[in-house]
C-alpha cells in the first residue's frame, strides 16, 4: 500500500496504541509463569510473534476483547515442534533466544529479510559462553539462528552498545535458570530504558534483578550501569495474576509531532493514555519543548497537548531513545536552524539503517541533511518542504515519521508500503485522517 498525504492541517483528540515493549515482555513474562492475564496489549505483528513463541514453547494465548489470556510454560520451555517465525520483530527473537536456551533440545529462530540481516552475534556469543550451542545457520552472526540448551545460567561479558535487548533476554531468562545469571557490560549501556522497562515488569511480575554500579543519571535506573545480576529459580507471578500495558510513547511521537508542526490556528492535539513510565521516549515531550513547541504534559490526567509552533532546533543525544530518531529529524526539518541528533550510531541497526534512511528521503523533500556515522544533523529552513515520492523502507518508524512531514509539504507526499505500520502502529493512519490529515491510500 502506499499512502498519499498531502499538506492538511489537524486537531483533535487521539489515544496512542499500549506500549510494544511492554507487550513484549508482558506476553513472555506471563509465558515464564504458569499463567497471567494481560490487559490492554498492543495488537500488532510484533507482539503477535512473541505469541507464536509462548505457544511454541508449550505455552497457550487466547485472545478476548481487550486482554491475553496466557497459559505459561512455568519457568520450562518445551522444545518447539517447529521453527520458531520472529518476522520482524528484534525485540522477539533476542528474548526468544534466551528462552529457547532453556529449552533441553534445538529451537530454530528466523524472521523477514531485515530481521534477519540485524545483529545477534553478541548474544549467540554470550549464550554460547554459558555453555549453550548458540549458532547463526550462516555464520555472519544474523538469523536464521539455532540454540540449543539447557542453559543453567553462571557469569558472562556482553556488550551494551549493540542492543540492550540481550541484556534484557538474559535478565528474563536468567531468572529461572539454576544458577542465575550475572552480566558484566565490555561497553556502555545504550537504549539503557529500555532495560529499565524489564527491570520494571520483571518487578511487576514477582521477579528480582538489579544493575550493578549503575549511577541512575536522569532517573534512568541502568544508567552508567556495569553489569546486571539475577538470581536463579525465581517463579514468575504477577500480583493478582494480572498485567496492564501502559500507553506507548514512541507512537505517540508521531502525534505530538503532527500536532507541533500542523495543528490547525487555535487548536491543539490532545494524546490521551499518557502516563510515566519507564518508557525513554516518553523524552520527546522535553524535546518539543527544548524546540520551542507550545506542549504541556498532564502527567496526573495522562494527556499532552501541543499546539502548532515556530520550532527552533535542538541537539538531542538519542542514546537513550533511539526510535525517536525518525519523529527528530522531521521536527528538525521544519524548525529553523540545526537540529543536531547525537550518538546515533545503534539507530543503524534497527528494521533499516534509519539514519541513512531519514537523511535520503528527507534530502528528496528538499532539506539540508549531513549524515555522519553518529551524528546525523537536519538544516531546518523556515522554506516548505516538497511533496515527493519517498521509501518507506518496510520500516513502520520511517513511514509514520515521513507521512507527518508530508502534512506540511508542498504538494502531495507519497510513502511506498505504508502497510508496515501494522509492526507497531496499525491504526495510525486511520488516527491521522481522523485528526484532519489528508490521507489517501492506494495498493
Ligand atoms: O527492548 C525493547 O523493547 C526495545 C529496545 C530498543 O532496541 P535496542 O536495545 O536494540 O536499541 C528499541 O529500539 C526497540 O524498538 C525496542
Ligand atoms: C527497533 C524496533 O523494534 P525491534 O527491535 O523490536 O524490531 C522499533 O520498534 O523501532
Amino acid at each position: 500500500m502506499d499512502v498519499h498525504i498531502s499538506a492538511s492541517r489537524v486537531a483533535g483528540t487521539a489515544r496512542a496504541p499500549p506500549s510494544k515493549s511492554y507487550t513484549h515482555r508482558a506476553i513472555l513474562a506471563a509465558g515464564y509463569s504458569d499463567g497471567a492475564t494481560v490487559y490492554d496489549p498492543l495488537d500488532s505483528a510484533d507482539p503477535r510473534a512473541t505469541m507464536r513463541a509462548v505457544e511454541g514453547f508449550g505455552g497457550s494465548v487466547d485472545h478476548s476483547e481487550a486482554s491475553l489470556e496466557i497459559t505459561g510454560f512455568d519457568g520450562t520451555p518445551e522444545v518447539p515442534d517447529n521453527v520458531i517465525d520472529c518476522a520482524n520483530s528484534g525485540t522477539t527473537m533476542r528474548l526468544v533466544t534466551a528462552a529457547a536456551a532453556l529449552a533441553d533440545g534445538i529451537t530454530v529462530l528466523t524472521g523477514d529479510d531485515s530481521l534477519r540481516s540485524r545483529p545477534q552475534g553478541p548474544l549467540l556469543e554470550a549464550l554460547d559462553a554459558l555453555g549453550v550451542e548458540a549458532k547463526s545457520s550462516r555464520h555472519n552472526g544474523q538469523a536464521p539462528l539455532v540454540i540449543e540448551g539447557p542453559l543453567s545460567g553462571g557469569q558472562v561479558d556482553i556488550p551494551g552498545d549493540v542492543s540492550s535487548q540481550y541484556i534484557s533476554a538474559l535478565l528474563m531468562a536468567g531468572a529461572v535458570s539454576d544458577e542465575g545469571i550475572e552480566l558484566n557490560l565490555t561497553t556502555d549501556l545504550k537504549s539503557a530504558p529500555y532495560v529499565d522497562i524489564t527491570l520494571e515488569v520483571l518487578e511487576d511480575f514477582g521477579v528480582t534483578a538489579e544493575p550493578v554500579g549503575a549511577t541512575g543519571e536522569g532517573g534512568v535506573r541502568s544508567a552508567g550501569a556495569e553489569g546486571f545480576v539475577v538470581a536463579g529459580g525465581q517463579q514468575y507471578s504477577p500480583e493478582g495474576g494480572e498485567y496492564h500495558v501502559p500507553g506507548d510513547f514512541s507512537s505517540m511521537s508521531y502525534l505530538l509531532a503532527a500536532g507541533a508542526i500542523a495543528a490547525a490556528d487555535g487548536e491543539s492535539v490532545v494524546v490521551e493514555g499518557a502516563y510515566p513510565s519507564a518508557q525513554g521516549d516518553s523524552a520527546i515531550v522535553d524535546i518539543l519543548d527544548a524546540m520551542d513547541a507550545d506542549i504541556d504534559w498532564d502527567r496526573e490526567v495522562g494527556e499532552i497537548t501541543v499546539a502548532q509552533s515556530d520550532l527552533t532546533g535542538t541537539t538531542v543525544d538519542v542514546g537513550d531513545t533511539p526510535d525517536l530518531l525518525p519523529t527528530i529529524a522531521v521536527l528538525g526539518a521544519v524548525a529553523e536552524g540545526d537540529t543536531v541528533i547525537e550518538n546515533c550510531e545503534h539507530v543503524r541497526y534497527k528494521e533499516t539503517d534509519r539514519v541513512s534512511a531519514m537523511a535520503t528521503e528527507l534530502t528528496k523533500m528538499g532539506v539540508e541533511v549531513t549524515e555522519e556515522h553518529d551524528v546525523l544533523t537536519i538544516h531546518g529552513s523556515e522554506s516548505t518542504l516538497s511533496g515527493a515520492t519517498v521509501e518507506g523502507y518496510h520500516d513502520h518508524r520511517i513511514i509514520m515519521s515521513l507521512a507527518v512531514a508530508g502534512l506540511v509539504a508542498d504538494g502531495t507526499t507519497t510513502v511506498t508500503g505504508g502497510d508496515h505500520v501494522d509492526v507497531s502502529f496499525p491504526t495510525f493512519f486511520d488516527l491521522l485522517a481522523d485528526l484532519g490529515g489528508s490521507v489517501d491510500r492506494t495498493e
